[in-house]
């Protein structure tokens, strides 16, 4: 008989389970997936079961969008280029991670641009762009990615299998270009992952992706691979959803626009959902929701620097005495709409038309501002969708005596942390910090659970401000700008 292997004795602090995401930078070339596969190994040899997910290779994403739309508007021969010229990056990656040119993973890869080319060119035939078609297109970015990633682990040693979001059991409801995961989708994905981790596998899933009960590929929204990944960690009650970034953590601002930016060591859920809805990139504004019943903790970690411990983000974070805000954000490309006349005076049904208009056509409002004298309303959107907003009031407004406004070129700033629940004068400080830079403030908003107060204010001076904002509240670090 032979002889039994050791046991492989864990430490106690090892954790069991976790699940790692790599997003576009990080997948965005051989040897960035090399790096990213070398994370994973990392956790693996010490004997922790590791789920990876993750997105397109960093420019997929935008690159597929902008060929679906050249299809739609007739020009298939732009649509071709860019799909020759992504099936050249694939098939590079591949190769230089060690696919002989006759392997399972060319072939694949190859099926897969065939397919994506038919999708494409039935845009072009029928020069429409559904949006279950664009997220058809849009989802190979990340399917042609995960075989990218097993191949690294395979070079790493590690068995893996890669699968789509659907063949993972995301289930999602039908809106299109921004699903969400119906509630079997989490039992779903335990069965089907756990079988792999039984045999020994470390699943590699394509983020950003679910697929609907009739089997059609539909989107998380932009960004949604850390929606997968969370997900993914509830379902199998991970012990932690690591976000690997190509940045130190969350930071206290835009390292890109605030070089002072220190990270944050630890972020409370509702925190994360303030930041993120208010433009820091680092998380999908839905991530951290699938943890938050099972408190499962998230870290945002450097891929730089493994070693250090990142962002914590649990639900009661530690906020320091003194520290009223943790982080300034922004974002940019906004319009405000303005809608004032002596048909909304004493009429609130407008305005409640107004918002149930809006809400039906699934359009987000970063701000809403109403005047008391209820003459005039003012949403600020984001200017993609501002031509579609002004459209939708067109049936509430139909035969008033109403006037829309369009102010483009606005960014909306936002200041958020907990610890300016109750505390006095953090708006004034904010203003002040806006005043010394002498900006103009075109709207306010403070949400009620006090965790943010945002202003929008003109684009061309958000970088200013938001540096002036971060040192106001005491969040520049020691590094020189
Ligand atoms: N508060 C912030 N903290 C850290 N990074 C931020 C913040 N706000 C914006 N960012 C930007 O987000 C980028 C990381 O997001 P992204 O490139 O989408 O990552 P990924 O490719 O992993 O999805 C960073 O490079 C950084 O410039
Ligand atoms: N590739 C998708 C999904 C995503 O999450 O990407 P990233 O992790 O690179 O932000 C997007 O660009 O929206």
């Amino acid at each position: 008989m032979s002889a039994q292997p050791e046991p492989v004795s864990i430490p106690p602090h090892q954790p069991r389970l976790l699940v790692m995401k790599f997003g576009g930078t990080l997948m965005g070339s051989s040897r960035a997936i090399r790096h990213s596969a070398s994370l994973v190994k990392r956790s693996t040899v010490l004997g922790t079961l590791v789920v990876v997910v993750v997105s397109a290779m960093t420019g997929v994403t935008n690159g597929l969008l902008k060929l679906a739309d050249a299809a739609e508007a007739g020009d298939i021969a732009f649509a071709n280029d860019e799909i020759a010229i992504m099936r050249n990056r694939h098939f590079t990656a591949a190769q230089e991670l060690g696919a002989a040119p006759d392997s399972e993973t060319v072939r694949e890869i190859r099926e897969m641009h065939e397919t994506l080319r038919q999708a494409v060119y039935g845009v072009y035939l029928l020069r429409e762009l559904t949006p279950r078609s664009r997220d058809l297109i849009v989802s190979f970015g990340e399917r042609l990615s995960a075989p990218l990633m097993a191949l690294a682990l395979a070079q790493d040693g590690l068995k893996s299998h890669h699968l789509t979001g659907g063949q993972a059991g995301i289930l999602t409801d039908s809106h299109f270009g921004n699903a969400k995961p119906l509630p079997t989708t989490y039992t779903r994905v335990k069965d089907r992952l756990d079988g792999l981790l039984g045999a020994g596998m470390t699943p590699v899933v394509a983020g950003f992706m679910g697929e609907t009960v009739k089997g059609a590929i539909s989107t998380l929204g932009r960004g949604g691979t850390d929606f997968t990944a969370t997900i993914v960690g509830a379902a199998l009650h991970a012990d932690e959803v690591w976000t690997w970034k190509d940045v130190d953590g969350f930071m206290s601002a835009d390292p890109r626009s605030v070089p002072r930016a220190r990270t944050i060591v630890q972020l409370s859920y509702g925190e994360v959902m303030e930041l993120a809805y208010f433009g820091a990139k680092v998380l999908h504004p839905l991530a951290v929701t699938p943890l938050q019943d099972h408190g499962i903790p998230l870290r945002v970690k450097s891929a730089a620097d493994p070693d250090f411990a990142g962002t914590l983000v649990v639900a009661d974070a530690v906020t320091l005495p003194g520290q009223s805000v943790k982080a300034v954000t922004a974002i940019k490309g906004v319009s405000i709409i303005t809608v004032s006349g002596a048909g909304i005076l004493g009429v609130p049904e407008v305005v409640a038309d107004l918002f149930n208009t809006l809400a039906r056509e699934n359009i987000t409002l970063l701000m809403v501002s109403q005047s008391s004298s209820m003459s005039n309303v003012s949403l600020a959107v984001q200017s993609a969708s501002a031509e579609r907003t002004v459209a939708a009031l067109r049936t509430p407004l139909a035969g008033r005596q109403l006037q829309v406004d369009i102010q483009e070129g606005v960014a909306v700033l936002a200041i958020v942390g907990a610890g300016m629940r109750g505390t006095k004068g953090v708006a004034a400080r904010l203003f002040g910090a806006l005043a010394t830079e002498d900006i103009n403030i075109l709207m306010i908003s403070q949400g009620s659970s006090e965790l943010n107060i945002s202003v929008a204010i003109e684009e061309k001076d958000v970088d200013s401000a938001t540096r002036e904002v971060h040192g106001a509240f005491g969040l520049d670090g020691d590094v020189p700008a």
